[in-house]
């Protein structure tokens, strides 16, 4: 039987100018499980996870979420929907604004819907709980915290409208091995306590061997191209991947192994 709950980018296109970046693909996060997505620089990742993300509009295709299309992007989208899906980037700098203290940077959603200030100390005291920050950091701006720290923060206000979609490029590419654990930590936690969906976008092997469930292979446009003649529907998961399966593991094992790297590890 079909799960209704997922988060589908179907047949979907994308171009920068001339350049053909997603050539109809389709990629499908299950609520519950963690999907890797894999490929060469400048595959069109990081484009995916941005239309997944309602933030950049597909040339032709569509984003669904369970099963009922969407339509626009950013702002333009109902804000109970534009929060179902959140996304944790590769660069807590370039993603943080430099001038708020951490503990605004986190209650950043929350007051961008107008949430009544109560509330916003209650969750934001919950969420860097959650990923870890002591209170002597929420005082401080960017410039003065770690990668590290500043990812934490990062995370915590992917999580703040707790979202049933977490996507994260590259979200722990910048970090010590230690932070790393402790970032897939948190968001393993947060998919059980939500059963929510995951998306883990990442060059590391070995890590998306620990971390996803199904791990996706997106090919470059041009190998994409190279699809049997007739098919209209160029699904990532059928024509370019290598679907492999990683048992999930538990959150200790998870932690653990994350933090122990291997000889390719992080
Ligand atoms: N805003 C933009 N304007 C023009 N070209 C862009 C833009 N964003 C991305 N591209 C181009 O689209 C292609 C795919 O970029 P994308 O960042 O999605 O790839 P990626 O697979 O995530 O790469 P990496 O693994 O290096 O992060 C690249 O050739 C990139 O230069």
């Amino acid at each position: 039987m079909t799960n209704p709950a997922h988060l589908l980018a179907d047949a979907v296109t994308v171009s920068h100018g001339r350049q053909v970046v997603l050539d109809e693909v389709s990629l499908r996060i299950d609520r519950g499980e963690t999907v890797g997505l894999r490929g060469p620089s400048g595959s069109g990742k990081s484009t995916l996870a941005r239309v997944l993300a309602l933030l950049h509009a597909p040339d032709r295709g569509r984003v669904s979420i369970d099963g009922t299309p969407v339509a626009g992007v950013r702002h333009a989208v109902p804000v109970g929907v534009r929060t179902r899906v959140a996304v944790l980037f590769q660069s807590p700098r370039a993603a943080a604004d430099p001038r708020l203290r951490l503990v605004d940077l986190v209650a950043e959603p929350l007051r961008a819907i107008r949430t009544p200030e109560r509330a916003v100390r209650e969750r934001v005291d919950e969420l860097t709980d959650l990923v870890g920050l002591t209170p002597d950091l929420l005082g401080r701006r960017p410039h003065a915290v770690s990668d590290g720290q500043l990812q934490r923060a990062c995370l915590a206000r992917a999580l703040a409208h707790r979202p049933d979609y977490l996507l994260c490029d590259e979200a722990t590419a910048m970090l010590d091995a230690s932070t790393q654990a402790h970032v897939a930590a948190v968001v393993t936690a947060y998919q059980r306590s939500r059963d929510a969906g995951v998306l883990v976008i990442s060059h590391d092997e070995p890590l998306l061997d620990r971390w996803a469930d199904r791990i996706v292979d997106l090919a470059p446009a041009a190998v994409r191209d190279r699809r049997p003649a007739g098919r209209s529907d160029a699904r990532v998961d059928q024509l370019c991947g290598s679907a492999s399966s990683a048992g999930r593991l538990s959150m200790n094992e998870l932690t653990e192994k994350t933090a122990r790297p291997g000889p390719a590890g992080p």
